[in-house]
């Protein structure tokens, strides 16, 4: 009687594609001999809830789930039903789950304080990012940065658990809700995708230790707000376009992140008179991208500093965000800083 080893694929990998992300995260965990577990738990549940958000953005034209809330939110923005309930299947799933204290929502003014006793995790969530995208069929995604509070479980919540830099993250990752859907994220240990198999309702492991290109050839920004930048963002896509390098902007920032992230790319919001600060939000946009960025070996910037070390000092603070691969953002940053003239 033969008896063969079974070789599953020859990948070599020790998380094969095909891995279940329940599995991932139980093996990526035995890795940490004194982890507890609760991070673990705390990403189940931010996939749970991607699973009941998905089946909602998949249906949203059916089910009038499209078009306005008829509210703005603290940011002066008009929601979208769709931001409303991606908002409330966050919060269910994070509160029932019982590692987080506290959430910052885009979709929330103040901190919500979820009265957890035990909870050791601050989450800050853009429940539904790319909300203008959400009645035209056009991929928009979810953003997430998790850290551990300072203060000790069961005490009051504090500005200090809130008001950490990026660089404090424990983990961060986005949900891009596109042709397929995919959960991206990194406990600050590489950064690895899964696909969402909608018939078997699991994430496999589809894109392990994504590594960002150093270097690429699309640019994504709103150029309908070009008599607006300032700073050398003009001088660099006129670099850009010498260089008859490719203009991408979907409008939703996870899906352009995502691309840039796999083909080698740059995200460029600078400050506009409109947004003095930049559009996106710090806390919940930038902070989690910034963190997969780095992971990825790309890089993200203000255009004066690391976005990761910006020190926050409001819940929705907005900021510049220049973000992809690292050779771009170098060669962005030069230009901005004036350090080096444009040779076209
Ligand atoms: O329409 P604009 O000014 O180009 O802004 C688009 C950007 O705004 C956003 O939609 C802001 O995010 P929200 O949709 O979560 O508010 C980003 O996803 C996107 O990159
Ligand atoms: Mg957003
Ligand atoms: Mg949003």
């Amino acid at each position: 009687m033969k008896i063969l080893p079974y070789e599953p694929d020859n990948s070599g990998l020790a998380y094969s594609v095909g891995t279940t992300l329940d599995r991932f995260i139980k093996l990526k965990q035995s890795e940490f001999p004194f982890a507890s577990g609760e991070l673990s738990q705390l990403l189940r549940d931010i996939a749970l809830a991607a699973k009941i958000v998905n089946r909602e953005t998949n249906r949203a034209g059916l089910a009038n789930i499209g078009g306005a809330f008829g509210q703005t939110n603290v940011q002066g923005e008009e929601q979208q039903k769709l931001d409303v309930i991606a908002n409330i299947r966050f919060m269910r799933a994070l509160s029932k789950g019982g590692e987080v204290c506290a959430i910052v929502s885009e979709e929330e003014d103040s901190v919500i304080d979820l009265q957890n006793k035990s909870g050791k995790y601050v989450i800050a969530i853009d429940p539904l990012d790319g909300s203008s995208n959400i009645d035209v069929n056009i991929s928009i995604g979810t953003i997430f940065s998790i850290y551990r509070r300072k203060t000790p479980p069961g005490s009051p919540i504090t500005k200090e658990d809130i008001m950490q830099p990026g660089r404090d993250q424990v983990a961060a990752g986005y949900v891009l809700y596109g042709s397929s859907t995919m959960l991206v994220y990194t406990t600050g240990h590489g950064v690895n995708g899964f696909t969402y198999e909608t018939s078997l309702g699991e994430f496999f492991l589809s894109h392990p230790s994504i590594k960002a290109p150093l270097d690429g050839s699309i640019y994504s920004i709103n150029e309908g707000l070009q008599n607006q930048w300032k700073n050398g963002v003009k001088e660099y896509i006129d670099e850009c376009k010498s260089k008859n390098f490719a203009a991408r902007y979907i409008g939703s920032l996870v899906a352009d992140f995502h691309r840039n992230l796999l083909k080698g790319g740059i995200y460029l919001y600078p400050s506009t008179e409109k947004n003095p600060d930049g559009k996106l939000r710090l806390l919940y946009e930038a902070n989690a991208l910034a963190f997969i960025a780095d992971q990825a070996g790309a890089l993200a910037t203000n255009g004066e500093i690391p976005i990761l070390n910006i020190q926050p000092s409001s819940l929705h603070q907005r900021t510049p965000l220049f973000i992809g691969s690292k050779k771009m953002v170098q060669r962005f940053e030069s230009i901005s800083k004036g350090k080096v003239l444009q040779k076209y």
